[in-house]
């Protein structure tokens, strides 16, 4: 379970959060909200990559401030994910596994899912930006963690990487694991979420389930619920 309570963060001028409370249990929980909205600085102080000014987050009910062995508990899909451009794929990925010197599953269903095997002997800077993305997605899934955090990870996916994604995110969910997910491809969220997280000027607009959502809104639609907030809001 993460648990967050008042959670702040500021850079420079800008307030980002303002006081996010928010209790994670299993499932797969979609952070949304329009750009800037601060879904990225959430997951990286969750993360520890970003430090909050005030708040805390636990994880297994233990604090995480100045901690870090609990990000072995993570499995992060960065919404950028930046590795040397003149390695190859099978290098990349022995890197990354002995990097992280943990459980590690077989990473041949993944090859195979993600039709990557042909990409194995090629450089990355010689890569599509959405067979990058699949080789992102394959070294995420690789270490079967109890948390899994997906910053956009549909970018650059064509319609049937799509479809393995939603699979193997539900798949994991049945493990049990707690999955955030950020995105702004709302059938995509429609299909994976259990539950709807909206940021809006740094605070929790709504945390409820999609008919929730739709029934709070008056929307029939899941993308329409949505986007009757931005609208309403002026976001
Ligand atoms: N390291 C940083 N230094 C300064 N400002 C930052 C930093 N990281 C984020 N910000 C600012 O914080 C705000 C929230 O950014 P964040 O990336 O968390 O938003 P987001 O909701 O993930 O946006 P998007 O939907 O566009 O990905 C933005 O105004 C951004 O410019």
């Amino acid at each position: 379970m993460i648990t967050i309570n008042n959670l702040h963060k500021k850079f420079g001028e800008i307030q980002v959060l303002k006081g996010i409370d928010l209790c994670i249990n299993t499932g797969v929980f979609a952070i949304l909200g329009p750009n800037g909205s601060g879904k990225t600085t959430l997951n990286k102080c969750i993360l520890g990559m970003v430090y909050p000014d005030k708040g805390t987050i636990s994880i297994d009910n233990k604090e995480i401030t100045s901690q870090w062995l609990y990000r072995q508990k993570i499995d992060y899909l960065p919404q950028i994910a930046n590795f040397p451009n003149n390695i190859t794929v099978d290098e990349l990925i022995k890197m990354i596994k002995d990097l992280r010197n943990e459980k590690k599953i077989d990473e041949t269903e993944l090859l195979d899912l993600f039709k990557l095997k042909p990409f194995l002997k090629k450089k990355l800077n010689n890569l599509s930006g959405g067979t990058k993305q699949k080789v992102n997605l394959l070294l995420t899934f690789l270490f079967d963690s109890p948390i899994l955090i997906l910053d956009e990870p549909t970018t650059g996916l064509d319609p049937a990487a799509l479809i393995i994604l939603k699979d193997l995110i539900l798949k994991e969910k049945q493990k049990g694991k707690i999955i955030l997910v950020t995105s702004h491809i709302m059938s995509f969220v429609e299909d994976i979420s259990d539950k709807i997280i909206f940021i809006l000027e740094g605070k929790i607009y709504f945390n409820g389930s999609i008919q929730e959502l739709k029934t709070s809104t008056g929307q029939e639609s899941f993308e329409h619920a949505i986007a009757n907030i931005l609208i309403d809001n002026h976001a």
